[in-house]
Protein backbone atom coordinates (compact mmCIF):
# COMPACT_ATOMS: atom_id res chain seq x y z
CA UNK A 1 0.00 0.00 0.00
CA UNK A 2 1.40 3.38 -0.87
CA UNK A 3 2.70 5.21 2.70
CA UNK A 4 1.02 8.93 3.21
CA UNK A 5 4.39 10.22 3.18
CA UNK A 6 4.46 13.40 0.84
CA UNK A 7 1.05 13.07 -0.07
CA UNK A 8 -1.45 16.55 -0.70
CA UNK A 9 -3.50 17.13 1.38
CA UNK A 10 -6.89 18.88 0.08
CA UNK A 11 -9.61 20.82 1.81
CA UNK A 12 -13.49 20.10 0.69
CA UNK A 13 -13.63 22.91 -1.73
CA UNK A 14 -9.95 22.01 -3.59
CA UNK A 15 -11.29 18.36 -3.78
CA UNK A 16 -14.70 19.75 -5.81
CA UNK A 17 -12.42 22.17 -7.87
CA UNK A 18 -10.06 19.26 -9.16
CA UNK A 19 -13.68 17.24 -9.57
CA UNK A 20 -14.81 20.04 -11.51
CA UNK A 21 -11.90 20.25 -13.53
CA UNK A 22 -11.86 16.19 -14.54
CA UNK A 23 -15.77 16.81 -15.05
CA UNK A 24 -14.98 19.45 -17.69
CA UNK A 25 -13.15 16.85 -19.63
CA UNK A 26 -16.16 15.13 -20.35
CA UNK A 27 -16.01 12.82 -17.20
CA UNK A 28 -19.66 12.61 -15.85
CA UNK A 29 -20.24 12.49 -12.27
CA UNK A 30 -21.68 9.11 -12.32
CA UNK A 31 -18.55 7.76 -14.05
CA UNK A 32 -16.55 9.27 -11.36
CA UNK A 33 -18.46 7.48 -9.33
CA UNK A 34 -18.46 4.58 -10.79
CA UNK A 35 -14.37 4.86 -10.37
CA UNK A 36 -14.99 5.47 -6.80
CA UNK A 37 -17.01 2.29 -6.18
CA UNK A 38 -15.24 0.28 -7.76
CA UNK A 39 -12.02 1.30 -5.65
CA UNK A 40 -13.79 1.33 -2.43
CA UNK A 41 -15.45 -2.57 -3.62
CA UNK A 42 -12.25 -3.46 -3.91
CA UNK A 43 -10.85 -2.60 -0.57
CA UNK A 44 -13.62 -4.08 0.75
CA UNK A 45 -13.86 -7.32 -0.94
CA UNK A 46 -9.86 -7.97 0.19
CA UNK A 47 -10.77 -7.15 3.93
CA UNK A 48 -14.31 -8.66 4.18
CA UNK A 49 -13.46 -12.19 2.72
CA UNK A 50 -16.63 -13.75 2.77
CA UNK A 51 -18.23 -11.97 5.68
CA UNK A 52 -21.58 -10.34 5.26
CA UNK A 53 -21.32 -6.88 4.41
CA UNK A 54 -23.61 -3.74 5.66
CA UNK A 55 -23.34 -0.56 3.27
CA UNK A 56 -24.38 2.28 5.35
CA UNK A 57 -26.02 4.88 1.94
CA UNK A 58 -26.25 9.06 3.41
CA UNK A 59 -28.23 11.47 0.62
CA UNK A 60 -25.92 12.70 -1.67
CA UNK A 61 -22.88 11.68 -3.47
CA UNK A 62 -20.58 9.44 -0.67
CA UNK A 63 -24.07 7.27 -0.44
CA UNK A 64 -23.45 7.39 -4.41
CA UNK A 65 -20.27 5.61 -3.87
CA UNK A 66 -21.66 3.03 -1.10
CA UNK A 67 -24.84 1.77 -3.93
CA UNK A 68 -21.81 1.69 -6.81
CA UNK A 69 -19.72 -0.33 -4.12
CA UNK A 70 -22.98 -2.37 -3.09
CA UNK A 71 -23.65 -3.39 -6.33
CA UNK A 72 -20.20 -4.30 -7.57
CA UNK A 73 -19.61 -6.46 -4.72
CA UNK A 74 -23.09 -8.30 -4.96
CA UNK A 75 -21.83 -8.82 -8.60
CA UNK A 76 -18.95 -10.41 -7.49
CA UNK A 77 -20.24 -12.53 -5.11
CA UNK A 78 -20.52 -10.99 -2.04
CA UNK A 79 -23.22 -11.36 0.68
CA UNK A 80 -24.00 -7.25 0.82
CA UNK A 81 -27.06 -5.03 2.18
CA UNK A 82 -27.79 -1.82 2.05
CA UNK A 83 -28.99 0.64 4.82
CA UNK A 84 -30.25 4.21 4.42
CA UNK A 85 -31.15 7.32 5.13
CA UNK A 86 -33.70 8.37 3.08
CA UNK A 87 -33.74 8.31 -0.77
CA UNK A 88 -30.88 9.56 -2.57
CA UNK A 89 -31.07 13.56 -3.47
CA UNK A 90 -27.93 14.23 -6.48
CA UNK A 91 -28.66 13.23 -9.60
CA UNK A 92 -25.81 10.51 -9.65
CA UNK A 93 -26.45 9.15 -6.56
CA UNK A 94 -30.12 8.41 -7.64
CA UNK A 95 -28.89 6.25 -10.58
CA UNK A 96 -26.55 4.23 -8.29
CA UNK A 97 -29.53 3.59 -6.33
CA UNK A 98 -31.65 2.74 -9.60
CA UNK A 99 -28.27 0.80 -10.60
CA UNK A 100 -28.32 -1.36 -7.44
CA UNK A 101 -31.77 -2.32 -8.08
CA UNK A 102 -32.48 -4.38 -4.39
CA UNK A 103 -33.70 -3.62 -1.00
CA UNK A 104 -33.05 -0.73 0.87
CA UNK A 105 -33.07 -1.12 4.63
CA UNK A 106 -33.95 1.81 6.88
CA UNK A 107 -31.08 2.58 8.90
CA UNK A 108 -32.94 2.64 12.03
CA UNK A 109 -34.27 -0.56 11.73
CA UNK A 110 -30.63 -2.30 9.93
CA UNK A 111 -29.71 -5.48 11.43
CA UNK A 112 -26.16 -5.10 12.16
CA UNK A 113 -23.15 -6.91 10.17
CA UNK A 114 -19.71 -8.02 10.63
CA UNK A 115 -18.30 -5.67 8.24
CA UNK A 116 -19.61 -2.30 8.39
CA UNK A 117 -19.35 0.53 5.36
CA UNK A 118 -20.06 4.20 6.11
CA UNK A 119 -21.12 5.82 2.85
CA UNK A 120 -23.03 8.53 4.84
CA UNK A 121 -21.39 11.50 4.47
CA UNK A 122 -18.48 12.59 2.97
CA UNK A 123 -17.05 16.18 1.89
CA UNK A 124 -20.81 17.99 1.68
CA UNK A 125 -21.18 17.62 5.53
CA UNK A 126 -22.79 20.86 6.38
CA UNK A 127 -23.46 19.84 10.29
CA UNK A 128 -23.62 17.38 13.13
CA UNK A 129 -25.24 14.25 12.09
CA UNK A 130 -29.33 13.99 13.66
CA UNK A 131 -29.18 11.62 17.01
CA UNK A 132 -31.28 9.05 15.14
CA UNK A 133 -28.73 9.19 12.31
CA UNK A 134 -25.49 8.91 15.11
CA UNK A 135 -27.01 6.74 16.81
CA UNK A 136 -27.98 4.28 14.56
CA UNK A 137 -24.33 4.41 13.03
CA UNK A 138 -22.95 4.01 16.86
CA UNK A 139 -25.26 1.03 17.37
CA UNK A 140 -24.12 -0.87 13.93
CA UNK A 141 -20.43 0.44 14.25
CA UNK A 142 -19.99 -0.76 17.37
CA UNK A 143 -21.93 -4.51 16.37
CA UNK A 144 -19.26 -4.91 13.56
CA UNK A 145 -15.91 -6.43 13.56
CA UNK A 146 -14.59 -4.41 11.21
CA UNK A 147 -15.32 -0.69 10.26
CA UNK A 148 -14.53 1.02 7.22
CA UNK A 149 -15.54 4.83 6.34
CA UNK A 150 -16.24 6.06 2.73
CA UNK A 151 -14.11 9.37 1.59
CA UNK A 152 -14.56 10.51 5.62
CA UNK A 153 -16.01 9.27 8.84
CA UNK A 154 -19.47 10.61 9.29
CA UNK A 155 -19.98 13.80 11.47
CA UNK A 156 -16.41 14.85 10.65
CA UNK A 157 -16.05 18.05 9.12
CA UNK A 158 -13.22 17.87 5.97
CA UNK A 159 -11.11 20.82 7.07
CA UNK A 160 -10.08 20.90 10.58
CA UNK A 161 -10.85 17.70 12.20
CA UNK A 162 -13.43 18.72 14.31
CA UNK A 163 -15.98 16.19 14.93
CA UNK A 164 -20.07 17.91 14.10
CA UNK A 165 -21.43 14.46 16.05
CA UNK A 166 -19.94 11.92 17.76
CA UNK A 167 -18.32 9.77 15.74
CA UNK A 168 -17.71 5.55 16.10
CA UNK A 169 -14.05 4.36 16.40
CA UNK A 170 -13.05 3.12 12.56
CA UNK A 171 -10.53 0.74 11.05
CA UNK A 172 -9.87 2.17 8.08
CA UNK A 173 -10.64 5.06 6.17
CA UNK A 174 -10.85 5.01 2.60
CA UNK A 175 -9.98 8.34 1.17
CA UNK A 176 -10.86 9.25 -2.41
CA UNK A 177 -8.48 10.80 -4.39
CA UNK A 178 -6.49 12.84 -2.15
CA UNK A 179 -6.18 13.41 2.07
CA UNK A 180 -8.54 16.09 3.52
CA UNK A 181 -6.87 18.00 6.44
CA UNK A 182 -9.19 15.97 8.76
CA UNK A 183 -7.01 12.48 8.12
CA UNK A 184 -4.25 14.33 10.06
CA UNK A 185 -6.09 16.81 12.22
CA UNK A 186 -7.01 16.06 15.68
CA UNK A 187 -9.54 14.84 17.44
CA UNK A 188 -11.00 13.16 13.76
CA UNK A 189 -7.71 11.42 12.56
CA UNK A 190 -7.64 9.68 15.69
CA UNK A 191 -11.04 7.97 15.16
CA UNK A 192 -10.10 6.04 12.20
CA UNK A 193 -6.42 3.46 13.04
CA UNK A 194 -5.49 3.75 9.57
CA UNK A 195 -6.16 5.74 6.27
CA UNK A 196 -5.38 4.56 3.13
CA UNK A 197 -5.78 6.81 -0.14
CA UNK A 198 -7.92 5.29 -3.55
CA UNK A 199 -6.36 6.48 -6.77
CA UNK A 200 -9.54 7.84 -8.80
CA UNK A 201 -7.71 9.70 -11.45
CA UNK A 202 -8.22 12.97 -10.06
CA UNK A 203 -5.29 15.08 -10.45
CA UNK A 204 -4.49 16.50 -7.18
CA UNK A 205 -2.53 19.34 -5.71
CA UNK A 206 -1.65 21.43 -2.86
CA UNK A 207 0.45 23.24 -1.32
CA UNK A 208 -0.12 21.55 2.05
CA UNK A 209 1.38 18.58 2.19
CA UNK A 210 1.97 15.36 4.46
CA UNK A 211 5.30 15.37 6.60
CA UNK A 212 7.92 12.46 4.76
CA UNK A 213 10.74 11.36 5.93
CA UNK A 214 13.42 13.70 4.95
CA UNK A 215 16.79 12.45 3.11
CA UNK A 216 20.08 12.99 5.02
CA UNK A 217 23.54 12.73 3.98
CA UNK A 218 26.90 12.61 6.12
CA UNK A 219 29.00 15.36 6.87
CA UNK A 220 30.98 16.22 3.52
CA UNK A 221 34.42 14.59 3.82
CA UNK A 222 36.25 17.93 4.44
CA UNK A 223 33.58 18.62 7.01
CA UNK A 224 35.08 20.41 10.39
CA UNK A 225 33.06 20.95 13.75
CA UNK A 226 32.49 24.57 12.63
CA UNK A 227 31.39 24.02 8.86
CA UNK A 228 29.19 20.95 10.26
CA UNK A 229 26.53 23.70 11.44
CA UNK A 230 26.92 25.33 14.96
CA UNK A 231 24.06 25.85 17.57
CA UNK A 232 24.33 28.17 20.08
CA UNK A 233 21.59 27.60 23.03
CA UNK A 234 20.67 30.34 25.55
CA UNK A 235 20.21 29.20 28.76
CA UNK A 236 18.07 30.90 31.46
CA UNK A 237 16.11 30.31 35.01
CA UNK A 238 15.23 26.57 34.57
CA UNK A 239 19.07 25.29 33.19
CA UNK A 240 18.05 21.48 32.73
CA UNK A 241 15.67 22.66 29.81
CA UNK A 242 18.35 24.34 27.67
CA UNK A 243 20.57 21.20 28.78
CA UNK A 244 18.36 18.72 26.78
CA UNK A 245 17.91 21.34 24.26
CA UNK A 246 21.59 21.32 24.08
CA UNK A 247 21.71 17.90 23.84
CA UNK A 248 19.08 17.21 21.15
CA UNK A 249 21.45 19.71 19.22
CA UNK A 250 24.51 18.06 19.29
CA UNK A 251 22.95 14.69 18.84
CA UNK A 252 20.59 15.98 16.17
CA UNK A 253 23.48 16.36 13.83
CA UNK A 254 25.25 19.99 14.87
CA UNK A 255 29.40 20.18 15.16
CA UNK A 256 29.48 22.30 17.74
CA UNK A 257 27.22 22.85 20.16
CA UNK A 258 27.52 26.02 22.58
CA UNK A 259 25.68 26.72 25.81
CA UNK A 260 25.37 30.04 27.28
CA UNK A 261 25.08 31.00 30.52
CA UNK A 262 23.77 28.41 32.10
CA UNK A 263 24.71 27.13 35.39
CA UNK A 264 24.62 23.16 35.54
CA UNK A 265 27.06 20.52 36.60
CA UNK A 266 25.25 18.05 34.31
CA UNK A 267 25.95 19.24 30.65
CA UNK A 268 27.80 16.85 28.39
CA UNK A 269 31.35 17.22 27.69
CA UNK A 270 31.06 17.76 24.04
CA UNK A 271 29.13 20.67 24.86
CA UNK A 272 31.18 24.27 25.16
CA UNK A 273 29.56 26.15 28.21
CA UNK A 274 30.21 30.00 28.25
CA UNK A 275 29.23 33.50 29.87
CA UNK A 276 26.13 35.21 27.65
CA UNK A 277 27.11 38.12 26.44
CA UNK A 278 26.16 39.97 23.27
CA UNK A 279 29.60 39.11 21.73
CA UNK A 280 28.86 35.22 22.15
CA UNK A 281 25.21 35.34 20.14
CA UNK A 282 26.77 37.41 17.70
CA UNK A 283 29.27 35.17 16.52
CA UNK A 284 29.51 34.51 12.75
CA UNK A 285 29.43 30.56 13.06
CA UNK A 286 26.28 30.54 14.76
CA UNK A 287 24.00 28.80 12.29
CA UNK A 288 21.19 29.06 14.60
CA UNK A 289 20.93 30.47 18.01
CA UNK A 290 17.75 29.17 20.29
CA UNK A 291 16.29 31.17 22.84
CA UNK A 292 13.34 29.94 25.08
CA UNK A 293 13.77 26.78 26.98
CA UNK A 294 13.81 26.93 30.46
CA UNK A 295 14.39 31.27 29.23
CA UNK A 296 11.52 32.09 32.13
CA UNK A 297 10.24 35.28 32.04
CA UNK A 298 12.31 37.81 34.64
CA UNK A 299 13.99 40.76 33.37
CA UNK A 300 17.37 38.64 33.09
CA UNK A 301 15.14 36.41 30.18
CA UNK A 302 13.24 39.94 28.37
CA UNK A 303 17.20 41.42 28.24
CA UNK A 304 18.74 37.54 26.58
CA UNK A 305 15.54 37.37 24.22
CA UNK A 306 16.31 41.70 22.88
CA UNK A 307 20.24 40.66 22.33
CA UNK A 308 19.21 37.87 20.81
CA UNK A 309 16.77 39.28 18.39
CA UNK A 310 18.92 42.07 17.79
CA UNK A 311 21.30 40.04 16.29
CA UNK A 312 21.55 38.69 12.73
CA UNK A 313 21.79 34.85 13.33
CA UNK A 314 18.99 32.41 12.64
CA UNK A 315 16.71 32.23 15.33
CA UNK A 316 14.93 29.26 17.23
CA UNK A 317 12.22 30.37 19.57
CA UNK A 318 10.96 28.65 21.81
CA UNK A 319 8.78 27.90 25.03
CA UNK A 320 9.10 31.13 27.50
CA UNK A 321 10.57 33.32 24.88
CA UNK A 322 7.27 33.27 22.72
CA UNK A 323 5.60 34.49 26.16
CA UNK A 324 7.55 37.83 25.58
CA UNK A 325 6.79 38.32 22.34
CA UNK A 326 4.16 39.79 19.34
CA UNK A 327 3.84 39.22 15.67
CA UNK A 328 4.74 42.78 15.14
CA UNK A 329 8.04 42.82 16.89
CA UNK A 330 9.16 39.54 15.33
CA UNK A 331 7.46 40.52 11.54
CA UNK A 332 10.12 43.64 11.72
CA UNK A 333 13.07 41.28 12.48
CA UNK A 334 15.12 39.84 9.91
CA UNK A 335 16.81 37.11 9.06
CA UNK A 336 15.47 33.32 9.48
CA UNK A 337 13.05 32.24 12.43
CA UNK A 338 11.62 29.17 13.67
CA UNK A 339 8.92 29.39 16.08
CA UNK A 340 7.26 26.19 18.01
CA UNK A 341 4.70 26.78 19.88
CA UNK A 342 2.30 24.50 21.74
CA UNK A 343 -1.25 25.42 21.88
CA UNK A 344 -1.00 27.41 24.71
CA UNK A 345 2.05 29.60 23.36
CA UNK A 346 0.25 29.97 20.08
CA UNK A 347 -2.79 31.22 21.60
CA UNK A 348 -1.11 33.72 23.53
CA UNK A 349 1.07 34.82 20.46
CA UNK A 350 -1.67 34.83 17.96
CA UNK A 351 -4.42 34.64 19.75
CA UNK A 352 -7.46 31.93 19.85
CA UNK A 353 -9.07 32.65 17.26
CA UNK A 354 -11.16 30.04 15.41
CA UNK A 355 -10.33 28.16 12.08
CA UNK A 356 -8.85 24.80 11.13
CA UNK A 357 -5.09 24.59 13.08
CA UNK A 358 -3.51 24.57 9.92
CA UNK A 359 -5.12 28.00 8.78
CA UNK A 360 -4.59 29.30 12.30
CA UNK A 361 -0.60 28.30 11.51
CA UNK A 362 -0.60 29.69 8.17
CA UNK A 363 -2.27 33.25 9.02
CA UNK A 364 0.57 33.16 12.12
CA UNK A 365 3.54 32.52 9.39
CA UNK A 366 2.14 35.32 7.61
CA UNK A 367 1.84 37.72 10.19
CA UNK A 368 5.42 36.77 11.73
CA UNK A 369 7.47 36.18 9.05
CA UNK A 370 8.65 33.12 10.93
CA UNK A 371 7.92 29.39 10.22
CA UNK A 372 5.99 28.02 12.47
CA UNK A 373 5.98 24.56 14.23
CA UNK A 374 1.87 24.43 15.69
CA UNK A 375 2.71 20.87 17.93
CA UNK A 376 0.58 19.04 19.33
CA UNK A 377 -0.88 15.10 18.45
CA UNK A 378 -1.27 17.09 15.11
CA UNK A 379 1.82 18.94 14.50
CA UNK A 380 1.17 21.42 11.53
CA UNK A 381 4.29 23.45 10.28
CA UNK A 382 3.89 26.72 7.90
CA UNK A 383 6.15 28.88 6.18
CA UNK A 384 5.87 32.61 5.29
CA UNK A 385 5.40 32.03 1.64
CA UNK A 386 2.33 29.47 2.37
CA UNK A 387 3.89 26.30 2.70
CA UNK A 388 2.35 23.77 5.07
CA UNK A 389 3.34 20.45 6.39
CA UNK A 390 1.50 18.30 8.42
CA UNK A 391 2.92 15.39 10.62
CA UNK A 392 1.37 12.46 10.97
CA UNK A 393 0.16 11.18 14.82
CA UNK A 394 3.41 10.88 16.32
CA UNK A 395 3.72 8.44 19.27
CA UNK A 396 0.89 9.86 22.40
CA UNK A 397 3.96 9.03 24.48
CA UNK A 398 5.57 12.63 23.78
CA UNK A 399 3.41 13.97 25.75
CA UNK A 400 5.96 13.97 28.94
CA UNK A 401 7.76 16.78 30.05
CA UNK A 402 10.97 18.32 28.01
CA UNK A 403 10.13 16.75 24.98
CA UNK A 404 9.68 20.30 23.61
CA UNK A 405 13.04 21.21 24.83
CA UNK A 406 14.40 18.36 23.02
CA UNK A 407 12.31 19.22 19.78
CA UNK A 408 13.45 22.77 20.03
CA UNK A 409 16.98 21.77 19.91
CA UNK A 410 17.09 19.32 17.06
CA UNK A 411 14.97 22.70 14.73
CA UNK A 412 18.24 24.72 15.95
CA UNK A 413 20.19 21.59 14.73
CA UNK A 414 18.59 21.19 11.71
CA UNK A 415 18.77 24.52 10.95
CA UNK A 416 22.60 25.17 11.43
CA UNK A 417 23.46 21.92 9.50
CA UNK A 418 20.82 23.45 6.57
CA UNK A 419 22.34 26.37 6.34
CA UNK A 420 26.15 25.49 6.35
CA UNK A 421 26.09 24.39 2.73
CA UNK A 422 23.34 26.70 1.72
CA UNK A 423 20.66 29.74 2.07
CA UNK A 424 19.15 27.99 5.27
CA UNK A 425 15.69 26.37 4.75
CA UNK A 426 13.64 26.79 7.79
CA UNK A 427 10.57 24.93 6.09
CA UNK A 428 13.06 21.83 5.30
CA UNK A 429 14.65 22.32 9.13
CA UNK A 430 11.46 21.87 10.80
CA UNK A 431 10.26 19.35 8.93
CA UNK A 432 13.47 16.90 9.43
CA UNK A 433 13.97 18.00 13.05
CA UNK A 434 9.77 17.17 13.41
CA UNK A 435 10.17 13.58 11.38
CA UNK A 436 13.40 12.70 13.48
CA UNK A 437 11.96 13.68 17.11
CA UNK A 438 8.86 11.39 16.26
CA UNK A 439 10.68 8.47 14.45
CA UNK A 440 12.96 8.64 17.79
CA UNK A 441 10.13 8.78 20.07
CA UNK A 442 8.72 5.84 18.04
CA UNK A 443 12.13 4.07 18.75
CA UNK A 444 11.93 4.72 22.69
CA UNK A 445 9.12 2.95 22.98
CA UNK A 446 6.52 3.85 25.93
CA UNK A 447 7.20 5.56 29.15
CA UNK A 448 10.25 6.90 28.32
CA UNK A 449 11.45 10.60 29.39
CA UNK A 450 12.51 13.25 27.72
CA UNK A 451 16.46 12.32 28.48
CA UNK A 452 15.52 9.39 26.49
CA UNK A 453 14.72 10.84 23.46
CA UNK A 454 17.91 12.88 22.69
CA UNK A 455 19.58 9.06 22.41
CA UNK A 456 17.65 7.68 20.02
CA UNK A 457 18.27 10.43 17.37
CA UNK A 458 21.48 9.24 15.75
CA UNK A 459 19.40 5.88 14.93
CA UNK A 460 16.30 8.26 13.73
CA UNK A 461 19.51 10.02 11.48
CA UNK A 462 20.79 6.62 10.39
CA UNK A 463 17.13 5.93 8.73
CA UNK A 464 17.45 8.90 6.73
CA UNK A 465 20.41 8.12 5.49
N1 LIG B 1 -14.16 14.32 -4.86
C1 LIG B 1 -14.31 13.40 -5.80
O1 LIG B 1 -13.50 13.34 -6.70
C2 LIG B 1 -15.47 12.51 -5.74
C3 LIG B 1 -16.34 12.55 -4.67
N2 LIG B 1 -17.33 11.68 -4.55
C4 LIG B 1 -18.07 11.57 -3.27
O2 LIG B 1 -18.86 12.67 -3.07
C5 LIG B 1 -18.79 13.06 -1.71
C6 LIG B 1 -19.28 14.44 -1.61
O3 LIG B 1 -20.60 14.38 -2.06
P1 LIG B 1 -21.68 15.46 -1.71
O4 LIG B 1 -21.13 16.80 -2.00
O5 LIG B 1 -22.92 15.04 -2.39
O6 LIG B 1 -21.78 15.37 -0.14
P2 LIG B 1 -22.15 14.20 0.88
O7 LIG B 1 -22.50 12.94 0.18
O8 LIG B 1 -21.06 14.17 1.83
O9 LIG B 1 -23.44 14.75 1.61
C7 LIG B 1 -24.10 15.88 1.16
C8 LIG B 1 -25.59 15.72 1.26
O10 LIG B 1 -25.98 15.57 2.58
C9 LIG B 1 -26.73 16.70 3.04
N3 LIG B 1 -26.26 16.92 4.40
C10 LIG B 1 -25.09 17.48 4.80
N4 LIG B 1 -24.95 17.37 6.13
C11 LIG B 1 -26.06 16.70 6.57
C12 LIG B 1 -26.51 16.27 7.85
N5 LIG B 1 -25.80 16.50 8.95
N6 LIG B 1 -27.68 15.62 7.95
C13 LIG B 1 -28.40 15.38 6.86
N7 LIG B 1 -28.04 15.77 5.61
C14 LIG B 1 -26.87 16.42 5.47
C15 LIG B 1 -26.43 17.79 2.04
O11 LIG B 1 -27.46 18.73 1.99
C16 LIG B 1 -26.29 16.97 0.78
O12 LIG B 1 -27.52 16.59 0.26
C17 LIG B 1 -17.34 12.80 -1.38
O13 LIG B 1 -17.10 12.70 0.00
C18 LIG B 1 -17.16 11.48 -2.08
O14 LIG B 1 -17.60 10.41 -1.26
C19 LIG B 1 -17.51 10.64 -5.58
O15 LIG B 1 -18.82 10.25 -5.70
C20 LIG B 1 -17.06 11.10 -6.92
C21 LIG B 1 -15.66 11.58 -6.86
N1 LIG C 1 -0.39 13.29 22.48
C1 LIG C 1 0.70 13.57 21.74
N2 LIG C 1 0.97 12.83 20.65
C2 LIG C 1 2.07 13.09 19.91
N3 LIG C 1 2.97 14.06 20.17
C3 LIG C 1 2.74 14.84 21.24
C4 LIG C 1 1.59 14.64 22.08
N4 LIG C 1 1.63 15.57 23.07
C5 LIG C 1 2.74 16.29 22.87
N5 LIG C 1 3.41 15.87 21.77
C6 LIG C 1 4.69 16.42 21.25
O1 LIG C 1 5.60 16.50 22.37
C7 LIG C 1 6.27 17.74 22.38
C8 LIG C 1 5.85 18.51 23.65
O2 LIG C 1 6.31 19.81 23.63
P1 LIG C 1 5.94 20.87 24.77
O3 LIG C 1 4.47 20.89 25.00
O4 LIG C 1 6.62 22.14 24.42
O5 LIG C 1 6.61 20.22 26.06
P2 LIG C 1 7.71 20.77 27.07
O6 LIG C 1 7.52 22.25 27.16
O7 LIG C 1 7.46 20.07 28.37
O8 LIG C 1 9.03 20.40 26.50
C9 LIG C 1 5.91 18.42 21.08
O9 LIG C 1 6.83 18.08 20.08
C10 LIG C 1 4.54 17.84 20.76
O10 LIG C 1 4.24 17.88 19.38
K1 LIG D 1 -18.51 8.47 5.08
Amino acid sequence: MMPLDGRPILTAAAMRAAEEQIIATGTSVSALMERVGAAVAAQVRRLAGDQEVLILCGPGNNGGDGYVAARLLAAAGQRVRVAATGAPRSDAAIAARHAWGRDVEALGAAAPAPVLVDALFGTGLSRGLGTDVAGALARLAAAAALTIAVDLPSGAATDDGRLLSPVPDYDLTLALGALKPSHLLQPAAARSQRVIVLDIAVPVASEASVLARPRLSAPVVDAHKYSRGMVAVVAGAMPGASVLAATAAARGGAGYVLLLGGASDRVPHAIVRRRFDAAAIADKRIGALLVGPGLGRDERARERLEAALATDRPLVIDGDALRLLTPQKLAARKGPMILTPHAGEFDALFGADAGSKIDRARHAAAASGATIVFKGPDTVITAPDGGVVVALAASSWLSTAGTGDVLAGLVAARLAVNGSNAMPDPLAAAAEAVWLHGEAARRAGPAFIADDLARHLPEAIAACL
